[in-house]
């Protein structure tokens, strides 16, 4: 059972990769044959409706299954080491059928290809995804993506508790990831309807998700947390907080 346990979380985290980065192409319309501009055209009020109720299936179940509550309820039901990956396997199936059923709208916000802010948003916006992997690999890659609790279990063995942990980004914001999704999402040369739609919904959720995450953080690591939260901004770095206190005492 050990082996097949392991085999199945291998399968969530690999899938949940893979879905990241057909996510990347589905929100830079780069790479992928079916991006958030592509699709069927429908009357504007069903697209709407359809790409709205994919937002909220995602943001419902991302959240609602990442809450303390929820995993003490369903660990009753799935082994624990596999409480992760079977997140991650809803989470990417959710995001899938966003992607796959996503209806486009094709009004234009914005357009500034062919002026000088385009490449300055196209690096900022991959400057973003740039954020996103490099935080989860800094703070705790193989556990995020329920990797390290499958291979413990393979190996007969506990998963300790996750670590407060301040790497690198974590040091100037307490939310690098959702800041570079935020990056991600919002920085694009061309924004239609369909892709403004999808930055609010996901900042919303965002929004919505950091507060919860930050109360489970509270609870799990008490007044460390709340040290950080009052030394750390949650998500635009504030560089004279760089300085060391002597520069900012002259
Ligand atoms: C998807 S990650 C997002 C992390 C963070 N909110 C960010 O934007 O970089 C969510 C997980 O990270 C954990 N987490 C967030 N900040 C952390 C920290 N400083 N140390 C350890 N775990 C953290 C949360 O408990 C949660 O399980």
């Amino acid at each position: 059972m050990r082996r097949i346990f392991f085999f199945y979380g291998l399968i969530c985290y690999l899938l949940s990769v893979l879905t990241v980065f057909y996510l990347v192409g589905f929100v830079t319309n780069t790479m992928v044959p079916k991006s958030i501009n592509s699709g069927v055209y429908t009357p504007v009020w069903y697209a709407l409706l359809i790409d709205l109720g994919l937002l909220a299936l995602f943001a419902l179940q991302h959240s609602v299954m990442a809450r303390r509550g929820f995993k003490s309820l369903w660990t009753r039901l799935i082994p624990a080491p596999l409480e992760r990956s079977t997140y991650l396997l809803l989470s990417s199936a959710a995001l899938l059928l966003l992607v796959w059923q996503w209806r486009p709208l094709g009004d234009v916000l914005w357009d500034l290809r062919g002026t000088s802010w385009a490449p300055l948003l196209i690096s900022l916006g991959w400057l973003g995804w740039l954020l996103v992997f490099s935080s989860t690999l800094l703070l705790d890659h193989l556990g995020f993506l329920g990797l390290r609790q499958a291979y413990d279990q393979l190996r007969n063995r506990e998963t300790p508790p996750p670590e407060f942990r301040t790497p690198g980004p974590y040091r100037l914001v307490r939310h690098p990831m959702y800041l570079g999704f935020l990056l991600a999402f919002w920085l694009a040369p061309v924004m239609t309807l369909a892709h403004f739609l999808f930055a609010l919904g996901m900042t919303a959720y965002i929004w919505l998700g950091m507060a919860l995450e930050e109360r489970e953080l509270e609870r799990s690591f008490g007044d460390s947390y709340r040290e950080y939260q009052r030394r750390v901004p949650r998500l635009i770095p504030v560089p004279w907080r760089w300085l060391p206190a002597e520069a900012m005492a002259r």
